[in-house]
This record gives C-alpha cells, structure tokens and sequence, in this order.
C-alpha cells in the first residue's frame, strides 16, 4: 500500500466532501523534497517510496505545517504540547458550511461572510482556511492563553488581521462576553465596511446606510474614527439583523480526563488509530463534556438569535434549506461514474493531451468550465451546463449533414433561430424566446411543453413588468426578480433616474455592478441543468476520467447523459 494512503483510511474517505482535495492523497515525496522540516521526519523504502512515522506526534505536525503552506500558502507553528489539526476533517466541515451557505436564499460566492469559531486552537485552522480558502471574516474564541497567543502569531504572520479577530475569553463563556462587546463589535463593522460588496447590500437593505457607503474609496482604504464607527454600529444595529453568517466550533469532547484512556482502550479494539494522539489535556476535556458544551451554545444562542444564522441543528432562519445540504450518507454513496481513456485516440497518452480532447468536447459542448487543480498526472475542473448540449447530438448531426452544413463548426444553436434552452424550476427544459409576455413554449427534443411569462430588460426599463415586482420594492429588488426569470446573462436593473446627483448615481452605478456580480453566482446555481466536478487522472499505465455529481437540475441522469456523449466521442469522434 502506498504510504499516503494511511493519510486519510479508506473508512473515512468515502465521507470526503466532494470538493476536499484531499480525496486524492498528497504527494508525500513532493513534499519532502519542498520541506526539509517534513523530510526530517520521513524514511525511504528500496523503491523510493516515502514513509511517514504517523505515531510520532512531530512527524504529524510536520505533515499539517508543511501541507498548510504547500497547499494554502499559511505558515503555521504549533507549540509542541497543542492540538495537531487533521486538514481533511477541517476542511470537511468548512466546504460543508459553504454548501450551507450556499442553499441560504442570501448568500453567493461573493457575498461578504462574517462567522464566529469558538475555541480556534493553536494553530487557528479553521479561520486560517476560512479566510484563505473561501475569503471569510472570522471572529475567533480562545480560552487558554498559550494557544491563543500562538494562534495570535500565526494570524499576524501570514498577513489575516483584517479578515481575523482573536479574542481571549473565560473558559465558562461561549458567546456572552464576545458578540456584544464593544471592540469586537468595532472590528466586526470596520471589516464589514471594508468589503466592496456590502456597499450594494447594504444600499440595497437600507436607504440610511448609503451615506456610509460613499465614504469607502474604490482600493478598500477605511479609515474611520471612533466617533463614526459607533455611529456606524448604531445604524447598523438598527438596519441589518443577521451580522454574522455562521457559528462552528470544535467542542473539547471529553468530561474528565480518565474518558481519553477509555477512548483509547476502545479505539484498539477497533483497531490501531492512524496518528498519535495530540494536544493538551484541556483541548479535549471540558467539564460535562461535548454535550454540556454544545448545550450551553444552543442556550446562549437564543440571546442572539437575530445575529448569528444559526444552521447546524437548529435554526431560526427559514431561507436555511438545511434540507438539500449533502449529508455525509450523500456523500458516502456519492460515487463517481469512470471513463476510461483509450491509447489509440491519441499520439501521446497523458494526462495532458487527454485533456486537451475532454475540453476540446466541453469547448463544443459551451459549458462553463473552471479548473480547479492542474498537474502533469492529475486534473480537475468543475463544470456547470445551463442547457443539456450534450442530447441527441447524432441526430443534429444528420440533421445538419442534410441541411449541407458542416457537420462540427463549433458554433452550436439549439435550433437556428433566436432562442435558447431555460431551466423552467421542474428540471425540465423549455424553449425561450427573447420576447415580453406570455408564450408557449414548444417542445424541444421531446422535452416538455410549459407556458411562461417573461420580462425582458425593455420592460424593466419601462416599468413594464408591474406584475412581477411588488409597488414596494426598490429598483434593485427588481434586478432579483428579474435574475429569477431570465438566463444568467439577462439580469437587469432599472435605469438610473436623471435627476440624481453625480455622487449619487456613480453609487447607485457601484451598487448595481456588484449586485450584478453578486446575483450571478446564485443565478448560475439555480438555472444550471447540471454541475459537477471532472477528474482525468492517471494510475498505474491507465489514464481515466471520473466525474463526480455536485447538484443541478437533471440530476445524476444529466452527469449519465453527458459521459454517454463522451463514450460515443470516443468511439466514433465529431468534434
Ligand atoms: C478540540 S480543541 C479545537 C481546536 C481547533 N478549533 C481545531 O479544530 O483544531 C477545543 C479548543 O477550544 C478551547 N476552548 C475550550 N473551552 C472554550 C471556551 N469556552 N471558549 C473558547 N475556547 C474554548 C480549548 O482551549 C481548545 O483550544
């Protein structure tokens, strides 16, 4: 067995969330030759394969510093007697608050996210990734002072104190003493106020916020006294609710230290555990234990329940769908479909040049791809389809081929004329044209018949689209209702009227790009017919393509219907 398998068991793997990089195992011997700190800590067998002492706790310090800095560029330390955080885990739970955040009606990938980690440890992982990673604000808890001051450090030295405010606090506190006080409250608006796309939200939640807004220049310089950030504080308690987006927290699990011992005795029995065990007696034991902990947070989260969007267990936000959020059984069984790449399609078979022939089909395909991680033996992109392209492509081909056109000119329409596909919410797909009203829509490759009402940018521009937006909603409320209807690219704001002043209409200008931006995530996900991750990796002589389901609305058929298109590619190619 290679050695970087023990990295993460089998047992765990098939819980990895399916964005976790670490489904495939680092390269241990990349990493030795980058670290000297970790090739310290490794053997070599006679094949050259590299071997890690997991049982040696410095050997597992060494793995997660030097893994932190290769893969997310944070220099970490982590006194000897502290905590010694598992990366996959961490960033398991994390890309789980993400899919969270992501089914909440308010958030997109631009959205400006402020959360609370009780108990960050030494090492401070998880707004260290969060901030990294993802581009999160954190406020952070720490009750004992060595790990605080080292979680300190780490935060001032890679450069995160404006996303990340450390906070030291009495160990029989969760929240209390830390939402409401004065200068976390400070830090927490200044950093809110430092975020461009606030600006947007903030004009488009409450007109008394905008006087704020124009205050901040376009580099993100804040320079605020103390006279107006309370002033600020003071509006923005009396305009927003939520202030932060989420809480997480890594409960010391044990009541009493004698619990650890008979953790181990059973563990054995289990089976050896993969690492030593780290960290300092009262990282793991608190008194009650993990539900005495966790009881204590659900009760102190009620004082601040319009604060924080709670969504773990429980919540008071009802635009939490906690229900379409991948559950660890989902992403269990979430097992990927395989193609296998043949030699003869190509004159070097590599990674690479098998690539270059899944993208050339993705290419004609016109779906959205994003590559994620790029190496010469290995490759993933992820992938979002709006319309299903990929459908009865050999009878489009004869029908071209009769019409005399040729046969792959890359330049695809669905049906020759000004229309396109459009998500209609079922997940089924309907046919669209660019004209105001209600219309029938026909039937599109067998697909069904459904009637819509559309409001193109013109009506919006007119008022034409009484019906669809509320007298009381703001213009840029409209742009949402109108991002709902439309394609990803047909988000529209009303004009800007003309008796505004300069200020005032480059703000509204500012507003409106950004919530452009903003929708356009939210908009990608809820139109896309189909979204998924593709890995082209290499193993042993074999290289193979799997494609892993992430959401959409033609479900796991869509990801069957578009590998089906690549197996006839393969075996009789026209693109
Ligand atoms: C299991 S460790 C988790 C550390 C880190 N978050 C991680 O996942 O690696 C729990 C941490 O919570 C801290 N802690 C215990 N009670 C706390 C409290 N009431 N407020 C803040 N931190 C606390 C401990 O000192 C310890 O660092």
């Amino acid at each position: 067995m290679a050695p970087e398998k023990k990295f993460v068991s089998s047992k765990l793997n098939k819980f990895m969330h399916p964005r976790n990089p670490y489904r495939t195992p680092p390269s241990f011997k990349k990493l030795s030759m980058k670290f000297p700190e970790f090739r310290a800590y490794c053997t070599y067998d006679v094949s050259g394969k590299v071997h890690l002492d997991f049982k040696n706790p410095r050997a597992v310090r060494a793995l997660t510093t030097s893994l932190l800095d290769q893969d997310f560029d944070l220099k970490v330390s982590i006194p000897d007697d502290r905590l010694v955080p598992t990366l996959p885990l961490r960033l398991n739970y994390l890309l789980w608050i993400e899919d969270l955040l992501t089914h909440a009606a308010h958030y997109d990938s631009e959205h400006f996210v402020l959360a609370i980690d009780i108990g960050v440890g030494a090492a401070c992982v998880y707004p260290l990734l969060g901030a990294k990673r993802f581009g999160w604000c954190f406020v952070g808890t720490e009750s004992d002072q060595l790990s605080f001051t080292s979680a300190h450090t780490n935060v001032q030295n890679n450069n995160l104190q404006d996303k990340i405010f450390l906070k030291k606090v009495e160990s029989n506190i969760i929240f209390k003493d830390v939402i409401g006080e004065e200068k976390v409250k400070s830090w927490t608006l200044e950093c809110k106020l430092r975020s461009k796309v606030d600006i947007a939200e903030c004009s488009k939640k409450c007109a008394e916020c905008e006087p704020q807004a124009s205050q901040l220049n376009p580099q993100n310089e804040v320079n605020f006294d103390e006279g107006q950030v309370k002033a600020e504080i003071k509006k923005t308690e009396e305009c927003s609710t939520y202030l932060y987006d989420f809480t997480m927290c890594n409960p010391p699990f044990f009541s009493c230290e004698e619990e650890t011992d008979t953790m181990k005795k059973s563990k054995k029995d289990r089976g050896e555990p993969l690492s030593a065990p780290t960290g300092a007696i009262h990282e793991k034991v608190t008194e009650g234990g993990e539900i005495s902990f966790i009881t204590k947070m659900i009760e102190e989260s009620q004082l601040f329940k319009d604060k924080i969007r709670w969504g773990v267990a429980w919540t008071f936000d009802p635009s939490l769908k906690l229900n379409q959020v991948k559950s660890k059984k989902d992403m269990a069984t979430n097992k990927p479909l395989i193609l296998m790449m043949p030699r003869s399609l190509m004159s070097v078979y590599s990674v690479p040049s098998a690539w270059n022939m899944i993208n050339k089909w993705l290419h004609h395909l016109k779906v959205k791809v994003q590559v994620l991680k790029s190496s010469k033996y290995f490759i993933s992109v992820n992938v979002k389809a709006f319309k299903a392209t990929w459908l009865h492509q050999r009878r489009k081909e004869r029908q071209n081929m009769r019409r005399g056109v040729g046969a792959s000119n890359g330049n695809m329409n669905i049906d020759g004329n000004n229309s396109e596909i459009i998500e209609n919410g079922n997940g089924r797909s309907s046919k669209r044209k660019r004209e105001a009203g209600a219309e029938t829509c026909g039937d599109h490759d067998g697909e069904m018949m459904m009637k819509v009402n559309i409001c193109t940018d013109r009506d919006f521009k007119t008022n034409r689209c009484s019906e669809a937006i509320p007298k009381n909603q703001s213009s840029l409320d409209c742009s949402l209702t109108s991002s709902h209807l439309g394609s990803p690219h047909s988000i529209s704001v009303k004009e800007i009227p003309q008796n505004h002043s300069k200020q005032e209409n480059l703000k509204l200008t500012q507003g409106k790009d950004k919530l452009q931006n903003l929708n356009k995530g939210k908009q990608e996900r809820l139109e896309s017919i189909l979204r998924c991750n593709l890995q082209v990796k290499q193993s042993g002589a074999l290289i193979s393509l799997e494609a892993f389901y992430l959401g959409g609305s033609s479900g796991k058929d869509g990801l069957n219907q578009l590998l089906q298109f690549m197996r006839n590619q393969l075996a009789k190619p026209t693109v």
